[in-house]
């Protein structure tokens, strides 16, 4: 299995993320890349079996516009039938709208979310990284 980590963070918390997730992906065995969003894109996808995309909540619940927004649009044209998992960090809401409105949205293209998304609160904890960890080595086995 060969995995993609695509993420946006502009403070570190959702970067923290994707390295933990990276770890647990290694740890069960597969091939991971982590990969700011700028350098990721469509003609990309065949290079992996899974991608596990990362951003935090930004403007008002939604994903960062400038850099993750543009590239996940382009990508998302060619997500059906593929395997994806959603992580990121958020700070204001308890709701998680952006998550939730994100998941629905990669569901309507038709993409496999392998497993439920990951949140974490503000900076990973100690146990929100080894939840991070967790999470690598599932979707690793997915
Ligand atoms: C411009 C801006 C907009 C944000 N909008 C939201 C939001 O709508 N909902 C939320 O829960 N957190 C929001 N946050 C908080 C971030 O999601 C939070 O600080 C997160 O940990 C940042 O992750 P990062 O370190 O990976 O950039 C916002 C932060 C900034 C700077």
């Amino acid at each position: 299995m060969k995995v993609a980590v695509v993420y946006w963070s502009g403070t570190g918390n959702t970067e923290k993320m994707a390295d933990c997730i990276a770890e647990g992906i290694e740890n069960a065995g597969s091939e991971v890349e982590v990969i700011f969003c700028d350098d990721f894109g469509a003609d990309m996808l065949n290079d992996f079996d899974l991608v596990a995309f990362g951003c935090p909540a930004m403007g008002d619940e939604v994903l960062e516009e400038s850099s993750f927004e543009p590239m996940f649009e382009e990508v998302e044209e060619e997500l059906n039938g593929r395997k994806i998992a959603l992580f990121g960090s958020y700070e204001w809401n308890e709701g998680q709208k952006w998550m939730k409105d994100w998941k629905v949205r990669c569901e309507g293209v038709g993409a496999k979310i392998v497993a439920e998304p990951l949140c974490v609160y503000d900076c990973p904890t100690p146990e929100d990284e080894d939840d991070c960890v967790a999470f690598g080595e599932k979707i690793a086995k997915a």
